[in-house]
């Protein structure tokens, strides 16, 4: 996609087939040239971008305003494209998006905040030992995904320490697509996973995600490192994510996205991020805030005839329970 071309009508294409080389009139589109280019990290009011192949510094054009520009966007360049060092192009556009994750919200951050676009598939990555498997921390992040409207992936690390089947048992009645990975192991399965897609990576502290990362994009260390060739600074240590390319798709890692804020989601949307439930609390009295404490709540009955799973009800009433705690923090 060139930028403006799509937009000339049938008129236009007739005039240009006739006269050859393309006109240049006034009435074109504003930056008609500019190019398109895809955000590969952000650093201090400096965007990375992928342009044609080439890593190009950027600044957001004063037209834009306040809107922000984050990792996975598309955006419209115009400028110096050269990459060369000490060049800066100017961000005159961003693109639709086709999907946003957000997160909230916690008790530091009250201000609700797009960290990626553009993603469509969210990788859990969850360590089945050392430590000690979170399933709490992948149902917020199921939750997270349903509200972006991102395929989750659960991607169960250091198989070598323990086997994944008590925790895929938890998570049976989901149709949950998962990987069980070791660094010491074949991660065919996970790269055909990943291959073509936009895929966030998300995890807590320790369970491996660098190492998968940088077995799956060996140079994924100097990507990282030279986020900022403006301002000539080593190593960047900035926590923001950063998008890596990998097989015709994208690896956005989030080292400092540990977990959601979900105060943003709505107690249905939270439900609906637990599909093995979904069909239960349709029986809940109207209103039921389907709480430990909720009158006739329709999943006491359904844990205790042995239809709901136990951890997943008490998963689910913990995340609503812990949503209403971050909306009074804020
Ligand atoms: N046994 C085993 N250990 C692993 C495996 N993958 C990573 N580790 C170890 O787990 C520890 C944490 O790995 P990292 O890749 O740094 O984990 P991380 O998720 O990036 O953690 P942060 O850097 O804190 O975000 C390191 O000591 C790794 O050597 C694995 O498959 N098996
Ligand atoms: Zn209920």
């Amino acid at each position: 996609m060139k930028g403006g071309r799509r937009h000339l009508d049938e008129d236009d294409v007739r005039v240009r087939a006739r006269g050859g080389s393309r006109p240049r009139t006034r009435i074109r589109p504003k930056h008609e040239d500019a190019r398109e280019g895809f955000v590969t990290a952000v650093d201090r009011g400096r965007y990375r971008c992928l342009v044609e192949g080439r890593a190009v510094v950027a600044m957001k054009a004063r037209e834009l305003g306040r809107g922000s520009i984050v990792v996975g966007d598309r955006v419209a360049l115009v400028g110096d494209l050269s990459g060369r060092p000490d060049t800066l192009a100017r961000v005159v556009r961003v693109e639709e998006r086709d999907s946003v994750l957000r997160r909230t919200a916690d008790d530091t951050d009250p201000v609700e905040r797009v960290i990626v676009a553009n993603a469509d598939q969210l990788a859990i990555v969850c360590s089945l030992a050392d430590p000690e498997p979170r399933p709490r921390f992948i149902d917020r992040c199921l939750v997270a995904a349903f509200d972006a409207g991102l395929d989750p992936l659960l991607c169960l690390t250091k198989a070598d320490l323990a086997d994944p089947g008590e925790l895929l048992r938890t998570y049976a009645g989901l149709d949950l697509p998962y990987v069980v990975t070791s660094r010491t192991g074949d991660l065919g399965g996970l790269r055909e996973r990943l291959a073509e897609r936009c895929s966030v990576l998300v995890g807590y502290s320790g369970v491996g995600k660098s190492t998968l990362v940088n077995l799956l994009v060996p140079d994924a260390d100097r990507s990282v490192g030279d986020v900022n060739p403006v301002t000539g600074r080593g190593r960047h240590t900035s926590t923001s994510a950063v998008a890596l390319p990998f097989e015709d798709g994208w690896i956005i890692d989030t080292p400092g996205l540990r977990s959601f804020g979900l105060a943003h989601v709505s107690a249905d949307d939270v439900v609906a991020g637990f599909p093995d439930l979904d069909e239960a609390v349709a029986d809940c009295p109207p209103g039921c805030t389907h709480t430990e404490d909720a009158p006739g709540c329709a999943l006491d009955a359904g844990r205790a005839e042995g239809r709901l799973d136990a951890e997943r009800v008490a998963s689910l009433r913990r995340l609503l329970g812990s949503r209403e705690d971050e909306r009074q923090s804020t």
